[in-house]
């Protein structure tokens, strides 16, 4: 049951009891999941987070969706009696939340607090449950609903088809060389449909697999394997995994290694990486009392494609309330970084409305959780797909990449297919 709450400070809020208890280790847990709707997931390298059922949420919308969504929380959690004998990131009192790309996108955001939430870290195993008034416990030994596998995918063009999709990209680079922007992301969509009914635990069983470092995550109808880390906020530590530049894996383990030299040393990918982290550090910069931003980027090695990726850590400083932003605060400050909007920030938003033509929904906007005191996780929701809610055979990918002056429409298109393919290959019968 959900119970009706507000997103402003100030209105009342359920009272939630919140009890987090260890355990001994639960095995896969994503095998625990009883059903496929109402759940979420947060899994990297087998440890993270599997709930489900519903104890409270808010859906939000506008340019403060997540900052609604924030005040909210706090106020959930002030209400809320909360026993941890755990008391690591992710015991305690958490909700899981989603939120559009763009201000005006009618899929708003939303962050949800599950019933029942079983998590690992380190070695350390815990089950949460989360009570509304009157609302008799969960066990985590109820029934389970069998899974199902997709069968006979057929895919489908979304907003525009390859050759319209190339044409977009091609009128992007001429606005930026007729200095509009320096960079804009473009984005396309497709339907994938399914003979039988998609179950999000097959598809994050599958994310989880076959892509042990992204965080496998299921978030209100949104699933995906994304590799970006918007920001990590543990305590006075803040962190971020900024990816930008890309190049496909071709399988063969040589050419690749030569493929990631050629990719660390590419003027226009490099250029591309260095607008997304300066974006990046600008808008932390007013939160943090001391950054560490490396000035030459990595490569991350996915099984699907390559990127030039930066880790940037700060230590946050008080705000001048005395208080230190949450995790979804921060996510909300940092967002739209230049590697899913573009540069600059505001010009690049409006030209990625305009020239892509299509309502990106969640794609691309924060994915993550939060937690009774703050801290949390907020990766981009990048590799994804949403599933539709009016039709359980259907589900929208989305795949993206960042357009500046010396970029090609038809190898754009490429690295778009190589981005689909983590949900492709999920989807496969
Ligand atoms: C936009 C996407 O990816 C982003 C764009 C990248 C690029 O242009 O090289 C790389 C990683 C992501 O920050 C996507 O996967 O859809």
């Amino acid at each position: 049951m959900s119970a009706p709450a507000p997103a402003v400070t100030g209105l009342p809020v359920p009272a939630l009891t919140v009890r987090t208890t260890a355990i001994s280790d639960p095995g896969d847990l994503l095998d625990l999941l009883p059903t496929s709707d109402g759940v979420a997931t947060w899994v990297r390298r087998g440890d993270g987070m599997v709930a489900w059922g519903e104890a409270a949420r808010t859906d939000t919308a506008g340019s403060a969706r997540m900052v609604d969504a924030d005040a909210w929380f706090t106020q959930l959690r002030r209400a809320a009696d909360v026993r941890d004998d755990v008391a690591v990131p992710g015991s305690g009192l958490v909700a899981f939340g989603a939120f559009a790309f763009d201000d005006g996108d009618p899929a708003g955001g939303s962050l949800v607090v599950p019933r029942i939430l079983v998590g690992r870290r380190a070695g350390v195993s815990w089950v949460t449950t989360i009570d509304p008034e009157g609302a008799a416990p969960l066990t985590l030994d109820g029934p389970r609903d069998a899974l199902t596998f997709p069968t006979d995918v057929t895919y489908a063009a979304g907003a525009a088809t390859p050759a319209e999709w190339k044409a977009k990209v091609a009128d992007a680079v001429a606005r930026i060389r007729a200095g509009e922007a320096a960079k804009i992301v473009l984005a396309r969509d497709v339907w994938a449909t399914s003979a039988t009914p998609l179950d999000t635990r097959a598809l994050v069983t599958r994310f989880a697999d076959a892509y042990p470092t992204t965080w496998a995550f299921a978030v209100d109808g949104l699933v995906g394997a994304t590799p970006e880390m918007l920001v990590r906020r543990e305590r006075r530590l803040v962190a971020s995994r900024v990816l930008a530049g890309t190049i496909r894996r071709t399988g063969d383990d040589e050419r690749d290694l030569a493929h990631a030299a050629a990719l660390a040393r590419s003027s226009k990918d490099l250029e591309e990486h260095e607008f997304a982290v300066e974006s990046l550090a600008r808008a932390l910069a007013p939160f943090v009392e001391s950054a560490n931003v490396p000035e030459v980027p990595s490569v991350l090695h996915l099984p699907n494609v390559m990127h030039l990726a930066t880790d940037v850590t700060a230590v946050l400083q008080r705000g001048p309330d005395g208080d230190r932003p949450s995790s979804l605060r921060l996510a909300a400050s940092l967002h739209p970084t230049a590697a899913v909007g573009g540069t600059p920030t505001l010009d690049a938003v409006r030209l990625v409305r305009e020239i892509e033509g299509m309502d990106r929904g969640r794609y691309a906007g924060p994915v993550g959780w939060i937690g009774s005191d703050g801290d949390g996780e907020w990766c981009i929701a990048l590799r994804c797909g949403a599933l539709d809610p009016d039709d359980p055979h259907r589900i929208r990918l989305f795949a993206g990449c960042g357009i500046v002056a010396a970029s090609d429409p038809g190898a754009e298109l490429d690295e778009t297919e190589a981005k689909l393919e983590p949900v492709r290959q999920a989807l496969l019968g």
